[in-house]
């Protein structure tokens, strides 16, 4: 297991088609919804303001993480910020 915090800003030119816009942004939904009940996506926070997210992975590796970014469909459109977590010593849960 492998948790990572990833910010996502969302950049989608004002030119794009709107047809196209539409159908990305809904693909990219269905996308994200399917890794939130496999459990892999686990938080996705919209950040108040802004077309950004903070969400929060949980996943075997750097590597499957960068296979489930790149599958994005608003992937040509974000930059992404990946901070990979491990666990604080001073937790007190197991
Ligand atoms: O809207 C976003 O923050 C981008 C992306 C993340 C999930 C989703 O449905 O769209």
């Amino acid at each position: 297991m492998a948790l990572f915090h990833v910010r996502m800003d969302v950049k989608i030119p004002h030119d794009l088609d709107p047809e196209v816009r539409a159908e990305t942004v809904a693909r990219e939904k269905a996308y994200s919804q399917e890794l939130q009940r496999s459990g892999k996506w686990k938080e996705l926070w919209r950040i108040v303001g802004q077309y950004s997210n903070i969400s929060i992975f949980d996943v075997e590796s750097a590597d499957e993480l960068h296979e489930l970014l790149q599958g994005l469909p608003l992937f040509p459109y974000m930059d992404m910020e990946v901070m990979a977590l491990t666990r604080h010593p001073s937790r007190i849960d197991d």
